[in-house]
């Protein structure tokens, strides 16, 4: 594919933000165009048998509120058509291995195939095959059944009642998120504590809340190398044989969710407890299979169909809506809008919801690993900027932190609004929810209409000089995402997936793999080095002064 910036469509999208992107004033389209909000809102309705509402969920995207008029989404519609996002879109559903740099197929999709689409990568049908995305489901049901139900013991016959996952990245962040995000159907008799941090900390704290005859460890890594994952999952087990006098069964207590059956093996994991997948699920896309273990354990295997099935139906809306209909393209198309025709470098996203707090962070590793990238399919450096710095936090705590810079301060952050219009708790008559709903629609606003100094003027009793201080610029943009219903597994299995496919558009237009990861390599590589440079005497070779002065300091403070 070509560059991003060579196509005529990115021209034209040039020349169009000159004339008409760069004056656009949203509260003036709003005023001359009734029916704005309804030209640029979408809406997909997952069906009753899996969402939350007895009638279904729609969840609404009010892409209103951008910076774009009919033309401007024409415009980005065609750029996506010049760039072939469709072909590469059908590409990866087809199992093709779009992911070049390592010469794989990208299938994440195939884990939520609920409706048993063929899908064959190699021309191996990947959900049959044996030990296929059907057999390892069954297996995490089966297993989930018997520890839900007190059928699986621990070696000294008592129920399992605490979950270790451990695992890091993608084996971490998706785990962490889900169960967060699905608290609310939880099992209360299961406690989860997720380790991935090195910091001895993490894992030394997790373990002393647990005892060894009720706890069980998912050791969570696709790859079953990853320092931090081995370390950690060495360190529960020397605890487990310690604490056990070495009467604890490890094949009880411990299983494995990888594609790495030899290491597996070579840890002391009876393959049998091992849950597995394949190359082409990515880490950062993985939370779909065997590594969603400790969620199908916490919420139970239904909830967890049901997480699959929401997703499985966001995949449907990509594969066949129509461009300018279709939800994560526009999202990911106006993230390309505001990257590189606005200059804007971030992206926010804002939970208006408490069981999301963990969304953003969730998020950062999809988008920032995916398509934090310089390189584009050719082998040269784009000559656009690519990936946004995605951050976030749930609403309304954001607010009274860093909101004061996305109202006011220099930089353009096109943000992302998320509210559930029915909540888990409507605790007080809904007072909460009410309050919740209202701070989600009025920050949108405020961010659009600003208040210019005549405004503030006419509050009255303002001194002349703090005018300009409490003058809002407005024009702000924001897609406001409202779930018509609760947020229960669909709905978030959906959601998940929005962005899923909104990064892979961006990477599609972008012309860069957002598959691979080779960016966290070099850091690992030096890490390894140094850590046997602390065992050594001297201060290491080959640093420049800063790490080999700081090494240094490090061993004489540290006694090492
Ligand atoms: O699941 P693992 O093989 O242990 O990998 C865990 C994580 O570490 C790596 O460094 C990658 O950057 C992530 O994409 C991955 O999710």
């Amino acid at each position: 594919m070509a560059p991003a910036n060579s196509l005529s469509a990115w021209s034209d999208l040039q020349a169009h933000h000159e004339s008409v992107g760069k004056t656009i004033v949203l509260k003036d389209a709003f005023k001359s165009d009734p029916k704005r909000f309804d030209k640029f809102t979408r809406k997909v309705t997952l069906p009753a048998d899996i969402s939350s509402g007895s009638n279904g969920t729609d969840i609404i995207f009010d892409f209103s509120k951008n910076l774009i008029t009919e033309e401007t989404l024409d415009k980005l519609v065609k750029l996506a058509e010049e760039a072939g996002v469709e072909k590469k879109r059908d590409a990866m559903f087809a199992g093709e291995k779009i992911n070049f740099t390592e010469g794989r197929a990208v299938y994440h999709p195939a884990l939520r195939n609920v409706t048993n689409q063929p899908m064959k990568v190699d021309g191996v049908d990947v959900m049959n095959t044996k030990g296929g995305v059907n057999e390892v489901l069954e297996h995490m049901r089966v297993f989930s059944e018997q520890v839900r139900s007190g059928e699986w013991k621990g070696y000294t016959g008592k129920k399992l009642t605490t979950i270790i996952n451990i695992g890091i990245g993608g084996s971490d962040l998706g785990p962490v998120m889900v169960t967060e995000a699905l608290k609310h159907y939880g099992a209360k008799d299961l406690t989860l504590h997720f380790v991935s941090n090195i910091d001895g900390t993490h894992i030394a704290e997790a373990l002393a809340d647990s005892d060894p005859e009720t706890t069980l460890f998912l050791i969570a890594s696709k790859t079953f190398t990853t320092a931090e994952t081995t370390t950690n999952a060495n360190t529960a087990k020397t605890w487990f044989l310690e604490k056990t006098g070495g009467k604890g069964d490890i094949a009880k207590h411990f299983v494995a969710l990888s594609t790495n059956e030899s290491e597996v093996t070579k840890f002391g994991i009876d393959p049998a407890n091992m849950f597995g997948f394949e190359s082409w699920v990515g880490g950062r896309y993985s939370v779909w299979s065997a590594i969603g273990l400790s969620v199908v354990l916490y919420v139970g295997f239904d909830n967890f169909h049901k997480f699959l099935a929401g997703a499985h139906a966001m995949d449907q809306h990509f594969q066949k809506a129509p461009l300018k209909e279709n939800i994560p393209v526009i999202g990911g198309l106006l993230s390309v809008w505001y990257s590189n025709f606005y200059g804007a470098q971030t992206h926010l996203v804002a939970p208006f919801d408490q069981y999301l707090h963990r969304f953003p962070a969730y998020l950062q590793q999809l988008s920032m690993e995916s398509n934090g990238k310089t390189i584009t399919s050719d082998g040269t450096p784009a000559k656009y900027t690519t990936g946004p710095v995605v951050f976030g936090e749930p609403c309304t705590n954001a607010q009274h932190s860093f909101f004061q810079l996305v109202h006011q301060g220099t930089k353009l952050i096109p943000s992302d609004f998320i509210l559930a219009a029915k909540s888990h708790n409507p605790v007080s008559n809904n007072l909460h929810q009410k309050m919740l709903a209202s701070n989600y629609l009025a920050q949108a606003e405020a961010l659009m209409v600003g208040k210019t100094a005549e405004e503030v003027r006419a509050e009255g009793n303002v001194p002349e000089e703090l005018v300009p201080h409490k003058v809002f610029m407005g024009n702000r943009p924001t897609t406001s995402i409202l779930v018509g219903g609760l947020i229960g597994p669909a709905e978030l299995g959906a959601l998940i997936v929005y962005y899923e496919h909104l990064t892979f558009t961006e990477g599609a237009v972008w012309d860069i793999n957002s598959f691979d990861q080779w960016g966290v390599e070099l850091g690992k590589v030096l890490a390894k080095k140094i850590l046997k440079e602390i065992d050594e005497e001297g201060a290491g070779s080959g640093h420049d002064s800063s790490t080999g002065g700081l090494l240094g300091a490090f061993k004489a403070y540290g006694g090492f």
